[in-house]
C-alpha cells in the first residue's frame, strides 16, 4: 500500500512516523495498529499517547492510505474530522485485520508526489498544478473550465499569512469558494480572509449611494427613449461597460473624441454608428444621476482615490469577467503590489469585453510595480470535470477559433486534456418532432438535464418543446454545470454568423494544431462579435459534465462538419430520467443562489407546485392593523390572534392592551399557551412529522406561520435537532428573521442562554446547521463581513439574542451588557459551540473593549458603545444587512419593546408591581435614548467638522491655482 500525507503535515515532527509508515507499506496492519472509528476514518497508534487519523482510497488498482491528521496525546476532541464531543473508546474497537474492500476511488493521484491537498474532497495535484502551487506570487493562472483553478487558488491562498482577500464577480462562486476553504473544519489562525463578491468589495470601501444599474433597468430606460438611432439595447450596454467605461484606468470614461477615434477592433460598433452611441451614453450618465443608480466601472474609478492598502494577498477568480478599472481598483487594496494571484479563462467570455491576457499583463507593467519580464502566467490544461468526449469537441472548437481568428494572444492558445474519470457521449441529432418528444418525455422531470440556447429570445421557442424548467440562454448558463446538456438550434439560430466563422477554414487547418499567429484578416471588424459567438458555443457545450445532445434544424452546416458532426441521428431512445422532490428543491435553491430567479420560480410553480399559504401572516403593517382592530373594535378573531402573538413573542404590552380591552383569556396566559401548543406546534414535535412535511412540500421550506416564524425558527426554538437537520437538508434559509428581528440561530442562542437543559442537550447538535456563514454589517459607511469563524460574529449574535432578556433589568440601574451577563449566558454552552478559552472573563472583556467604537485598534469592528464602565450596548450607528436590506440595530431591536422582569417572578406575564417597574424602566429607556442620541450627535459634529476642513482645503487649492 502507498502512503500519502496531507500537505500541511510535517512528517519530521511526528514521533514514530517512519516506523509506522514502514509497517503500512508492508501491509502490516497489525503492527501499524489501525482501528476504524468512523465512515472511512481510521485511527492508528504511534505510541502510548499519539495517534494518526487516516482514510483508505484506491486509484487505478492501487491502494492508498491517506494520513489526514496528527493527534497528540489522544486529542480526539481537537480533531478537524471528528464531531466535537465524540468519545473514542479505543479498547472497545477491534483492530483492523484486512484492508477495507470498499474503499472509495479517487479521480486522480499523482504518483510522483507523496502529498495530497484537501478542500471539500481529496485532491492530488498533477505536475503542472503542483509546480504552480510551489510558485511565489505574483502569478496569473489560466485554465479551461474544470481545470482546478479555483481549487489551486484556494490552496495557494491558505499558504499566505496576514490579511487576505478572495474576490470574484459572482456571489455564488464566492459562497462556494468560502465553503471549500472552510471544508472539514479548516482553520488557519495565521490569516484573516475576506471572501467578497466584487459588489461587496466596492461596499467594503464605502457603501455607495443608490443601487447598481442592471441590464433589465437599462433596457427599460432604453425602451423609453424616443426613436434612438441604435436599436440593440444589449449591445449598447456591453459597449458602455466594455469600451466606454471599463478599459481606461486614467479617466472614468472616454471622451467623445477618444471614442470616435477608437480603432476598428476596439469597439463593437461601426465607425459611423459611434456618434449616436455616444449621444445615448451621455443621456445614460444623466439617467444614472437622476434615478440614483450607479455604474460599477464609474464607481470603481471614483473609488481609486478612496481605496486603502489593506490586504497582504489578493486572489481574483474568474478575472476575465472584470474590467480593467475594476481589477485595478482591487489591486490598489494591496499592501505589497505584487501579492496577487489572478485566474481565469478567456475562452469563457460571453461578453464582448475586449479582455486579453496580454492587455492584462500590460496593465501591471504600465501601472503596477512590476518590472522587466517577470514570467507571471501559468497554464493548466488538464480538465477534471468534463468527459473526454465533451472535451474533445471543445478542443475542436478551440482549433477552429484559432484557425479562423488566429491567436488572440499566446496565453489563450492551448488545448485541454481530459482527466477522463467520467465517461460520456456526444449525440448529434436532427431537429425532429420524434426526437424532441423523446427527449422531453424522458428528461423533463430530471434535474440532470438542461437545455441551452444562444439568445434569451429563443427560450420561448425551446420551452414549447421542452417542459423542463431548466432552459437557459448562454448568458445564464455561464458558471452552471449539468450531467447532460441539450443544445438546441444553437447554430441554426445564427446560421449566417456561424457560416461566416467557418469560412475559409478546412479540415486540414484543424489537423495542424494550434499556432500562434495573428488573424488572417487584420481589418476584420467583426472579430470581437464573432469571438463572442464561438465562445458562446464553447461555454454551452462545456456545461455538460457527461453527455451532450446537440440538436440542429440544419444539420448540414459547415461548422458542424468541421467539428466532425456530419451524421445527425433521426431517432433516439433514452431511458426514463427523473429526480425526486428533494432534488428539485435543492436545484431551485441552487439556482436562486446563482441569481437564476426565473428558472427557480418555474421549478417552484410547475414541478414542486408550491402554493402561498392561505392564512394571514402578522408582521409590520399587518400586525399594526391587527392590533388596531383587536383593541379598537370588539373583533374576537383579531383579539385571539393578537393574544397568540403576545404569547409567542412574550409581548407584555399586547397582553396589557388585551386585558384593558377586557379580553378574558388574557387573564390566563398559561391556558393560552397550552392551546397555542396544541394548535400550532404539535406537528413540530412529532417523531414522524408527516403533517409538517406535507406543508413543507406544499408551501416550500421557508413558509411563514401566522406569527411570521419559519419552520426552522420553530425547530430551533424547540431544540428539535432531527427536524433542524431535515430542514437544513432541504436548504432552509438561515438568514430570515421573525418579528423580534431574530434569526433561527439567534433563537437557539436565546433559548440556550436561559435553559441549561437546552444548552447541554440541544445546542451542540443544531448550532452548526443554524449558523449563517457570515453577518454583514456596516460601520463608518463601509461593509464588513463578520465570518462565522470570528468571535465578533458569535458575540454580536449572542447579544442580539440576549437584548430583550438582559438589557431591561440592567437598564433600570443605568447599565447594559456586562461580561458577567455573557459568562452566565454561555455557562452551559458545549465546547464545540464555544471553546473553554473563549468563555474566560478576560477574553470576553477584551473582545468587548477591543470592539468599542472609540477604541483605536486595527481590527476594531466598532460593534459596541460603552454606556459606563463595564457596561456595553450596541453602537447606535451599527447597521446590519437583514433579508437584503440595511437596518440600523435599534430599528431591528426595539428599545420600546423592552420589558422588565423581576427576578423573583416565575412568568413573564406576572404583572404584580408592574406599574412601578414600568415606570423605572421608562426612565432607563429615556436614559438610553438620550445617550445614543448624544453619541450620534457627537459623530455627526465630528463628520461635519471634517467636511469643513476638507472643503476649506479644496477651496485653498482652487484659489492657489
Ligand atoms: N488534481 C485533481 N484531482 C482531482 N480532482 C481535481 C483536481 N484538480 C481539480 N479537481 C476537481 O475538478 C473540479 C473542477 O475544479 P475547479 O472548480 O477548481 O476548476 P476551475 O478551473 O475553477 O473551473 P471553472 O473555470 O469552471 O470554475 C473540482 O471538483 C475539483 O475538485
Amino acid at each position: 500500500m502507498q502512503i500519502l500525507l496531507y500537505n500541511e503535515l510535517n512528517p519530521a515532527a511526528i514521533t514514530g512516523f517512519a516506523k509506522w509508515r514502514s509497517f503500512m507499506e508492508a501491509d502490516d496492519l497489525k503492527s501499524a495498529d489501525v482501528k476504524k472509528i468512523g465512515d472511512n476514518l481510521y485511527r492508528a497508534r504511534l505510541n502510548r499517547s499519539d495517534r494518526l487519523l487516516l482514510a483508505f482510497y484506491h486509484y487505478q488498482g492501487e491502494r492508498y492510505a491517506l494520513v489526514l491528521e496528527y493527534l497528540k496525546s489522544h486529542d480526539y476532541q481537537g480533531s478537524r474530522f471528528l464531531n466535537h464531543g465524540v468519545v473514542v473508546d479505543e479498547d472497545k474497537i477491534p483492530p483492523l485485520e484486512y484492508l477495507p474492500e470498499d474503499s472509495p476511488s479517487l479521480a486522480y493521484i499523482n504518483p510522483q508526489h507523496g502529498r495530497f491537498n484537501l478542500l471539500d474532497k481529496i485532491i492530488s495535484f498533477d505536475e503542472t498544478q503542483q509546480a504552480v502551487f510551489n510558485l511565489r506570487p505574483p502569478m496569473v493562472i489560466i485554465g479551461s473550465a474544470g481545470s482546478g483553478k479555483t481549487a489551486l487558488t484556494l490552496e495557494k491562498l491558505k499558504a499566505c499569512p496576514g490579511d487576505v482577500l478572495y474576490v470574484t464577480l459572482s456571489s455564488y462562486l464566492v459562497k462556494n469558494s468560502r465553503d471549500l476553504y472552510y471544508a472539514h473544519g479548516y482553520d488557519n489562525p495565521q490569516q484573516h480572509v475576506d471572501f467578497l463578491s466584487f459588489q461587496e468589495f466596492l461596499e467594503s470601501i464605502q457603501i455607495p449611494v443608490g443601487k447598481p444599474i442592471n441590464f433589465r433597468e437599462f433596457a427599460d430606460w432604453f425602451s423609453r427613449l424616443p426613436r434612438p438611432a441604435i436599436k440593440d439595447a444589449h449591445k449598447l450596454f456591453e459597449e458602455f461597460k466594455g469600451v466606454l467605461t471599463g478599459p481606461s484606468v486614467e479617466t472614468a470614461y472616454l471622451s467623445r473624441e477618444e471614442y470616435l477615434n477608437l480603432g476598428i477592433k476596439q469597439s463593437i460598433f461601426l465607425e459611423d454608428e459611434r456618434a449616436a452611441v455616444y449621444d445615448i451614453f451621455s443621456r445614460y450618465l444623466t439617467f444614472l444621476q437622476e434615478t440614483n443608480r450607479y455604474d460599477s466601472n464609474l464607481l470603481s474609478h471614483r473609488y481609486l482615490k478612496r481605496v486603502e492598502p489593506r490586504y497582504d494577498f489578493v486572489v481574483v477568480d474568474e478575472v476575465q469577467d472584470l474590467t480593467n478599472i475594476q481589477l485595478f481598483l482591487i489591486l490598489k487594496a494591496l499592501r505589497d503590489p505584487t501579492g496577487f494571484l489572478l485566474c481565469g479563462d478567456s475562452n469563457q467570455i460571453v461578453h464582448p469585453n475586449f479582455f486579453s491576457w496580454s492587455k492584462l499583463k500590460s496593465l501591471f507593467y504600465t501601472h503596477g510595480e512590476l518590472q522587466g519580464d517577470t514570467d507571471l502566467i501559468r497554464i493548466l490544461s488538464t480538465n477534471y470535470r468534463n468527459s473526454p468526449q465533451v472535451t474533445a469537441l471543445a478542443n475542436r472548437i478551440l482549433l477552429l477559433k484559432n484557425a479562423r481568428f488566429g491567436a488572440i494572444d499566446r496565453e489563450s492558445n492551448y488545448l485541454v486534456h481530459s482527466n477522463g474519470h467520467v465517461q460520456g457521449d456526444v449525440v448529434f441529432l436532427q431537429d425532429r418532432d420524434n426526437i424532441r418528444r423523446e427527449l422531453d418525455a424522458k428528461t423533463r422531470t430530471s434535474t440532470r438535464f438542461a437545455v441551452v440556447v444562444m439568445h434569451a429570445e429563443q427560450k420561448a421557442e425551446a420551452q414549447q418543446h421542452f417542459n423542463t424548467p431548466l432552459v437557459f440562454s448562454i448568458q445564464e448558463a455561464k458558471g452552471l454545470e449539468y450531467d447532460n446538456i441539450i443544445l438546441y438550434n444553437f447554430l441554426s439560430s445564427e446560421a449566417k454568423r456561424f457560416h461566416e466563422i467557418s469560412k475559409g477554414v478546412s479540415h486540414a487547418d484543424l489537423q495542424q494544431g494550434l499556432s500562434y499567429a495573428r488573424a488572417k484578416d487584420k481589418t476584420d471588424k467583426s472579430l470581437e462579435t464573432y469571438k463572442f459567438y464561438i465562445n458562446a458555443l464553447y461555454v454551452a457545450l462545456t456545461r455538460a459534465v457527461r453527455n451532450l445532445y446537440w440538436i440542429e434544424a440544419d444539420a448540414k452546416q459547415r461548422l458542424l462538419d468541421l467539428l466532425g458532426l456530419d451524421n445527425a441521428l433521426d431517432t433516439l431512445n433514452l431511458d426514463n430520467q427523473g429526480s425526486s422532490h428533494a432534488d428539485w428543491q435543492r436545484e431551485a435553491h441552487k439556482l436562486e443562489l446563482q441569481g437564476k430567479q426565473e428558472q427557480a420560480e418555474r421549478i417552484r410553480r410547475e414541478i414542486l407546485q408550491q402554493q402561498v399559504p392561505d392564512w394571514e401572516v402578522y408582521s409590520g403593517a399587518t400586525l399594526d392593523a391587527l392590533h388596531h382592530q383587536a383593541i379598537q373594535s370588539n373583533d374576537k378573531k383579531a383579539r385571539l390572534a393578537l393574544f397568540e402573538i403576545a404569547l409567542v413573542y412574550e409581548d407584555r404590552q399586547f397582553l396589557h392592551d388585551l386585558l384593558l380591552a377586557e379580553f378574558k383569556p388574557a387573564r390566563h396566559p398559561d391556558n393560552g399557551l397550552k392551546q397555542l401548543q396544541q394548535k400550532y406546534y404539535l406537528p413540530y414535535q412529532a417523531k414522524n412529522p408527516v403533517a409538517l412535511r406535507n406543508q413543507l412540500n406544499k408551501f416550500g421550506v421557508d413558509f411563514r406561520n401566522p406569527f411570521n416564524q419559519t419552520p426552522l425558527m420553530v425547530a430551533a426554538w424547540l431544540g428539535n435537532s432531527t427536524l433542524v437537520q431535515e430542514l437544513t437538508e432541504r436548504d432552509a434559509n438561515t438568514a430570515l428573521i421573525d418579528n423580534n428581528g431574530f434569526t433561527a440561530f439567534q433563537i437557539a442562542l436565546q433559548q440556550a442562554s436561559k435553559d441549561e437543559k437546552y444548552a447541554r442537550q440541544h445546542l451542540g447538535s443544531i448550532y452548526q446547521q443554524l449558523e449563517p456563514d457570515s453577518l454583514s454589517i456596516q460601520i463608518d459607511g463601509r461593509l464588513l463581513k463578520l465570518d462565522k469563524s470570528s468571535m465578533e460574529f458569535f458575540l454580536l449574535n449572542l447579544l442580539i439574542a440576549l437584548f430583550y432578556r438582559i438589557i431591561p433589568n440592567n437598564l433600570v440601574k443605568k447599565g447594559a451588557f456586562t461580561t458577567q451577563a455573557i459568562i452566565d449566558a454561555v455557562e452551559h454552552f458545549p465546547n464545540n459551540v464555544l471553546a473553554p478559552q473563549r468563555k474566560q472573563r478576560a477574553y470576553l472583556s477584551s473582545i468587548l473593549s477591543k470592539n468599542e467604537m472609540s477604541r483605536v485598534d486595527r481590527y476594531n469592528r466598532k460593534l459596541f458603545y460603552r454606556l459606563r464602565q463595564g457596561h456595553y450596548t450596541f453602537n447606535p450607528t451599527l447597521m446590519l444587512l437583514v433579508e437584503n436590506n440595511w437596518v440600523n440595530i435599534y430599528d431591528l431591536l426595539k428599545i420600546d419593546k423592552l420589558a422588565y422582569r423581576p427576578e423573583n417572578m416565575t412568568t413573564w406575564w406576572d404583572n404584580r408591581h408592574q406599574e412601578y417597574w414600568d415606570n423605572e424602566l421608562a426612565q432607563g429607556r429615556a436614559y438610553l435614548y438620550q445617550e445614543l442620541q448624544r453619541v450620534r450627535t457627537l459623530l455627526l459634529n465630528d463628520a461635519l467638522a471634517m467636511l469643513k476642513i476638507l472643503c476649506e482645503q479644496e477651496l485653498h487649492k482652487i484659489r492657489d491655482n
